[in-house]
């Protein structure tokens, strides 16, 4: 194994660098890892919501995407934002010849602003490559994905969202990774399902703040990162999950955008080296 994971981001971009394959490059450095990005679509988008989505020809997606396998021997890959049938069907058929050994899919669909990041008649492309593909898989879906993906009402309490991600696991033969992100709670629990049901706890403490812009994106590619690492899902998962939180919890002192503002990413690296340190936690909102 590498020293050092090489990670691959098949993404979408954020120009104020919050999600995305920005956010993605900035979690696999915070974990260790060297990070790759190929682009799947461009978004004109700030902290307050998306404004534009431009898809390149899927040619030059499969040049990207061949362009970087032909040359690197990449270690995990995390899927993010795919946008239409045409961009899912392009990336399932470079995993069926690439095979990478460790695949996080983050099923993107609709951004915390509410617009589309998967147009609504692709969503069956996108079931289409979880239940072909072939590399050791984490779906880390959140709670209105992982309604979709069970083809159920959006889950209320924490019992329904294990009961779906257990129908989720089990009808595509993948783990499952379901976030607890949008459940009114008082702490941010995920909850990790094995193909066969096996069903563990991810406690996590809840942040008291606004800025989490890109959380999704930079869990699943923290995750990815830490799974090369570690050789399994369990401790990258827990891994992964303590970095979000620690870097969730500083993510106040960025004032980046006058909108849902990013996580700060590298805010455990830089207190540990004495670059910069956080104020202290309050209890109250740090924004
Ligand atoms: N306020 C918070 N405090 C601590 N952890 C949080 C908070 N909000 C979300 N999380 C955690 O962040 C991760 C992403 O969760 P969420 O359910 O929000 O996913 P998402 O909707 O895909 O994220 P995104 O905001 O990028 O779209 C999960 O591990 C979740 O538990
Ligand atoms: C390119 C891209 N991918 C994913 C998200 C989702 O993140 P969020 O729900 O936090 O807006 C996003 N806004 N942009």
């Amino acid at each position: 194994m590498n020293a050092v994971p090489r990670v691959l981001s098949v993404a979408g971009t954020d120009p104020t660098g919050g999600a995305g394959i920005q956010a993605d490059l900035k979690a696999i450095a915070a974990l260790g890892g060297y990070g790759m990005a190929v682009v799947t679509a461009l978004v004109a988008q700030n902290t307050m919501g998306i404004r534009a989505v431009h898809a390149p020809p899927v040619e030059f997606l499969r040049r990207q995407l061949d362009g970087v396998c032909d040359d690197v021997e990449v270690d995990a890959v995390k899927l993010g934002m795919l946008f239409d049938t045409a961009i899912v069907e392009t990336v399932a058929d470079w995993l069926g010849r690439v095979r990478p050994p460790a695949l996080v899919v983050d099923p993107v669909m609709v951004a915390t602003s509410g617009d589309r990041l998967l147009l609504p008649e692709a969503e069956a492309a996108l079931m289409r490559l979880l239940g072909e593909v072939e590399s050791d898989v984490l779906v880390t879906p959140n709670l209105p994905e992982l309604a979709v993906l069970a083809s159920a009402a959006p889950a209320r309490t924490e019992s329904d969202l294990s009961d779906q991600a257990r129908v989720v696991a089990s009808a595509y033969g993948v783990r499952v990774l379901a976030k607890g992100g949008h459940l009114d709670a008082d702490h941010s629990d995920d909850v990790l399902v094995a193909p066969d049901g096996t069903t563990t706890a991810i406690p996590g403490r809840r942040v008291a703040t606004r800025h989490t812009h890109g959380t999704g994106c930079s869990l699943s590619a923290a995750v990815a990162t830490a799974r090369v690492r570690h050789g399994s899902w369990e401790p990258a998962v827990r891994e992964a999950k303590a970095w979000l939180t620690e870097s969730l919890q500083a993510a106040g002192t960025l004032h980046v955008g006058r909108g849902r503002g990013p996580i700060s990413h590298f805010a455990g690296l830089w207190s540990r080296a004495g670059t910069y340190a956080p104020p202290p936690v309050t209890g109250r909102p740090i924004d």
